[in-house]
Formats: structure tokens, C-alpha cells, sequence
């Protein structure tokens, strides 16, 4: 049967990355989606504020909702600090096999561990299966319409603490309303946007990173 652009774009890295060098896979792949055949990649543009972000934080636990085929969870793991480590969920099989190839390539696997299955699913079992208490950063890039639910979930379930920060992918294009309604009216969120295009075209698009400020903020003194 005829390849998957995943796969089209796993064959481009192989031929043209270097193994162990996390920047050539990261520039193949945009190059792939720019000249060749465009893919849902967060991208370059949009990937240095991913960067800044990820090196302010300087986070000891990551979760990335939406792998697809680890462009964003390369450009997250290869600024981690020794020891601290990258979660990510991805819900497609096919895309999480390509995945784990393309971060493979790049030598980053001992600092990534990538989980099949539905994000609602997985939320939950992240203390007893990943030992995790909390995160610092989450990296939303899922479905759109599951952004505010998942978030929902990982404060009833405290896995957010003071100061964890969540930064959204798409909140324009394709757009994730609900989600920014919520993060920029709670007073549970200090939220900012980041007007950037929608990866590899003018398209307006951005990211909204919101810092939670702590449980108790915006409930009765
Ligand atoms: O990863 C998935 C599958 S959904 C892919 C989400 N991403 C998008 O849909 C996406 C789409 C576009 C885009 C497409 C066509 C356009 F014309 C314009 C924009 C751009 C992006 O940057 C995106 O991220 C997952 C689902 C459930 C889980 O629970 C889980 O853990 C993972
Ligand atoms: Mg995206």
C-alpha cells in the first residue's frame, strides 16, 4: 500500500539527519514540510517560542499532549536538563511507530517515553504507572476540543502545581475557543499570547501560555 506522509517524512530524516544530532532531524523535517509536503508539526516559527519557553522553565517533568511524529517532543527533549523527563501521549499508532523512529534517530529516547492511548485515558494513571506528582510544563497539541477537559482533569487530579506552566499550540488555527475563554478568564491562570502563523504558511496563528498560579488562587479566602 502507498506510504503515509508520516512515513515520507521519516524516509526524508533517515536520508538526511544525522543520527545523534537532534538539530539536523529538527531542520529535515522542517525543510520536508516546507519544500515537499506541509505536515502538522508545531515548526520552526512557532518552535522558537516552544524553545524559550521550555528553557525559562527549565522543567523536570514535561507532558506533551499530541506526539504525532515528535518534532515538538525532539525540540522539548533536546533542552532538557540531565535527569528531568518528557511524557507524551499520542492517540494514533501508526504516527506514535513513526514517532519513536524519528526520536530515536536523534539520540533522545532515554529522555522521552512515549505512551499510546487516549490523553483521558493516560491523565489518569500518570502517579501509578509513571511515578509522576506533578508538572512543570504541558505542551498541548492534541485534539483541539479535548484542551479544556484535559486541563480540567489535571486540576481535580492536583497534577498541577504553583507556577506549572501549560502552553497551547493552535489556540487560532485550527483554534481552541473554549480553552482560551477559560484560561484567560480564570483566576486560576495568568495567561499570555504569543501571535505567531501556523507552521510553514502566513496563516495566523499562536501559542497561549498560561501559568497556574496555585490551587487556592481564585477560590474564597
Ligand atoms: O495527536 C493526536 C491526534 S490529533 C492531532 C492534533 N493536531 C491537529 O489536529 C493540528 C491540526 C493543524 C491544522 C490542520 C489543517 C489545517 F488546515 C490547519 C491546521 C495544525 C496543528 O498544529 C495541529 O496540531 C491525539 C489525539 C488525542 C489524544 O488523546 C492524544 O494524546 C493525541
Ligand atoms: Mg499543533
Amino acid at each position: 500500500t502507498r506510504s503515509s506522509r508520516p512515513q515520507r517524512m521519516l524516509a526524508h530524516v533517515k536520508r538526511h539527519a544525522a543520527r545523534g544530532d537532534p538539530q539536523s532531524v529538527i531542520d529535515a523535517i522542517d525543510y520536508f514540510c516546507r519544500h515537499k509536503e506541509w505536515a502538522m508539526n508545531v515548526g520552526d516559527e512557532k518552535g522558537t517560542i516552544l524553545d524559550s519557553v521550555v528553557c525559562e522553565v527549565s522543567p523536570g517533568a514535561v507532558l506533551e499532549l499530541g506526539t504525532y511524529c515528535g518534532y515538538s517532543t525532539m525540540r522539548i527533549a533536546r533542552l532538557l536538563a540531565p535527569g528531568a523527563r518528557l511524557i507524551t501521549l499520542e492517540f494514533n499508532p501508526a504516527n506514535a511507530a513513526v514517532a519513536r523512529q524519528v526520536i530515536a534517530w536523534a539520540g533522545l529516547e532515554h529522555k522521552v517515553q512515549l505512551v499510546e492511548g487516549s490523553s483521558g485515558d493516560l491523565i489518569p494513571q500518570m502517579r501509578e504507572k509513571f511515578g509522576i506528582d506533578s508538572f512543570d510544563l504541558v505542551f498541548l497539541d492534541h485534539w483541539k476540543d479535548w484542551y479544556l477537559p484535559d486541563t480540567r482533569l489535571m486540576e481535580e487530579l492536583g497534577l498541577l502545581h504553583k507556577g506549572s506552566v501549560l502552553l497551547a499550540d493552535n489556540v487560532i488555527c485550527p483554534g481552541a475557543p473554549e480553552y482560551l475563554a477559560y484560561v484567560r478568564s480564570s483566576p486560576r491562570y495568568d495567561s499570555r499570547y504569543f501571535k505567531s502563523h501556523l507552521e510553514y504558511t502566513y496563516v495566523e496563528d499562536g501559542l497561549e501560555k498560561s501559568v497556574f498560579p496555585g490551587a487556592s488562587a481564585g477560590s474564597r479566602p
